[in-house]
């Protein structure tokens, strides 16, 4: 068996042990965090063409990755939820019980890391010796997979100390092995706090603390612990008067997430002093603050793991500034002739002589498919981001003012509507519904049921999450957050997206901000509470008022044909499904009825 270093914490060194002895690596390498080490570890992964270093004049710091053709997004088909029972892991999650799923993982760990190095990377999920965060172990024999988690996660020494001789870790387990797509799996085991992941080299599956823990474990830790960890991303929003307030949305993956969270205001609101800053862009911890009693979010990530194509200087500058140093690329195309990256919608200009994401050199100029894979991403550090929240650190949080859940819907839900109280507003959640995207493999633009943006990342029973959501409101009492709903790809009879968005979706947070400070007026209809068009602001926005109007409109047809899919959906779940939220679908069938 390889040695290792052991450290002072009995429990790390059994389980390393164990793994050690199962993997059967050549070598074992704890990762301190230093300079000098991902130093190494770049240049021999380029050594090996694991990674590209790209222009180091135009893109500092900067590499380049493609992960195997069929390894480029999340496998929600392949991703397991072992509770004890099936019960527990519920009827949308993958299951199968635990001893079972050991065996059959062990039989395809066994030997893998042969003539590989394993590394060891200690990280923290929030800020190192924060009290609301948490510490994992990932350990796993890909140099790409410890460069990202330097970006997305804090690592190193200084959490082994926080950790301390009796501190409890998360144990991710990842092998890349043969990125065999027939046996490739994602496993979580919540009740023993691990995470197993193996035949895969792609992000979403193998930077374990990601959507593995600080959702998925996370989301059952928080039942248990009361408190909630969600597909959030969080903004601050700064008026003229230099008050900032703070939203949390959960829109579905590739539905928007980093783009709200970096929105640039339309010029005529920047000019009147309105700012945004970014806490997070895709996961949000929410806990009450026992001194105040209010809702308060931390974004338990050090890096944004973005969605590349559409990503411009028009859509998005402050995300594609966060990408112009220290960077990694993955399955984009490459420029051959000045080592930069491209994707489509970054600008009309593809390399000529290009790689494109197969890995096949093209003419970009002429080429017909896409140069960048639909789901292809920059790992980028979160202080480059030109508008990073000064509160990015605080280990305490932000107060949150507004929540606010949103999809991809070409007809049904209106621009936005608010709850009306807490639990229409969980109802509204729950009852969510998204056009499926490329961040995970399969169909794309099939409408789903995607209950809080958390259907492929709620590590238990959905039906108990929707319970544990209304306890948590019980306990917020009046300090709960207002809840909304938004709709940015509504679409025309011809296709076309009917709101501008991006930066303009600013003007719908500022209603929303309105609302909670009683300064908006809105009116009650069927699903709840909707502006009167002349409340959201169009200046300058080129959109006639009866576009607005039918941005916001409400079609019954349309949405009772949603009821009875939403009637479905929640047969699965049986009693368990909370009896507020069956009250909340009588009201809602009976309002569209009335
Ligand atoms: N039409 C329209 N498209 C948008 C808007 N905001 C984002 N998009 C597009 O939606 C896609 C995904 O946006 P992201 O902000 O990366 O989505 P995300 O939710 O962060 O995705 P994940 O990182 O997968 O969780 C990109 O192609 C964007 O250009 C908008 O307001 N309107
Ligand atoms: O986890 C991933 O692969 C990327 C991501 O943010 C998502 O899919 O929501
Ligand atoms: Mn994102």
């Amino acid at each position: 068996m390889a040695e290792f270093t052991k450290c002072s914490n009995e429990k790390v060194n059994k389980w390393l042990e164990e793994q050690i002895a199962m993997c059967q690596p050549e070598s074992v390498v704890w990762i301190d965090g230093s300079e000098s080490q991902l130093e190494a570890l770049r240049a021999e992964a380029v050594s090996t063409g694991e990674l590209i270093k790209l222009n180091e004049e135009k893109l500092p710091g900067c590499y380049y990755h493609r992960t195997a053709e069929n390894d480029v997004a999340r496998v929600e088909d392949r991703t397991f939820i072992c509770t004890p029972t099936e019960e527990e892991a519920g009827p949308i999650n993958n299951w199968m019980e635990p001893s079972q799923m050991y065996d059959k993982l062990k039989a395809l760990y066994t030997g893998a890391m042969k003539g590989r190095t394993m590394y060891i990377i200690p990280y923290s999920m929030g800020p190192v010796g924060s009290p609301f965060s948490k510490i994992g172990i990932e350990l796993t024999d890909s140099i790409y997979v410890v460069l990202n988690m330097n970006i997305m996660t804090r690592i190193g020494q200084e959490v082994m100390d926080v950790l301390g001789t009796d501190g409890d870790f998360v144990k991710c387990l990842h092998a890349k092995k043969d990125v065999n797509p027939e046996e490739r799996y994602i496993v979580h085991f919540p009740q023993d706090n691990a995470i197993m992941s193996v035949n895969s080299a792609y992000g979403g599956n193998v930077l374990l603390g990601k959507k593995c823990f600080a959702l998925r474990i996370a989301s059952y830790l928080g039942k248990q612990e009361g408190w909630m960890a969600e597909h959030m991303l969080i903004l601050g929003l700064e008026n003229p008067q230099g008050e900032v307030k703070y939203i949390a949305a959960a829109f579905p993956s590739a539905c928007g997430k980093t783009n709200l969270a970096m929105l640039i205001p339309p010029e005529y609101l920047q000019e009147k002093g309105y700012k945004v800053w970014t806490v997070g862009d895709d996961i949000a911890w929410l806990r009450i603050n026992p001194e105040d009693g209010k809702l308060y979010a931390i974004n338990p990530e050090a890096g944004f793991f973005g969605v590349a194509p559409g990503t411009s200087e028009k859509t998005n500058f402050n995300a594609l500034e966060s990408t112009k140093k220290n960077t990694i690329f993955t399955n984009v195309a490459l420029n051959n002739d000045d080592l930069t990256v491209w994707w489509e919608g970054l600008d009309k200009n593809p390399p000529k002589n290009c790689t494109n994401w197969l890995g096949e050199k093209v003419d970009g100029t002429t080429y017909e498919g896409n140069l960048a894979h639909p789901n292809s991403r920059f790992t980028a550090p979160a202080i480059n981001c030109p508008c990073i929240s000064s509160e990015f650190e605080n280990p305490q949080g932000v107060p949150i003012s507004a929540i606010v859940f949103g999809g991809r819907r070409a007809k049904t839900a209106p621009l936005v509507y608010q709850a009306r109280d807490w639990e229409h507003g969980v109802f509204v959640g729950a009852t969510m519904a998204s056009e499926t995207t490329a961040a995970a493999a399969g169909a794309v633009g099939v409408v789903r049921r995607d209950p809080m943006a958390m259907k492929p990342f709620v590590g238990y029973n959905m039906a108990d999450y929707f319970g544990h959501w209304l306890e948590m409101g019980k306990k917020l009492g009046d300090n709960a957050p207002a809840i909304f709903h938004v709709n940015w790809f509504r679409k025309d009879d011809e296709g076309n997206f009917m709101w501008p968005g991006f930066g303009d979706n600013m003007r719908v947070l500022l209603w929303i901000l309105d609302r909670v400070s009683g300064k908006a007026d809105a009116h009650d209809s069927a699903i709840g509470l909707l502006p009167t068009a002349s409340d959201i602001d169009t200046t300058g926005l080129g959109i006639s008022a009866e576009e607005l109007d039918a941005l916001l409109s409400v079609d019954k047809e349309v949405w009772k044909e949603d009821v009875e899919n939403i009637k479905e959906y929640f047969a699965q779940f049986g009693d368990r499904l909370p009896a507020d939220i069956k009250k909340q679908l009588e009201i809602l069938d009976k309002n569209l009825n009335d």
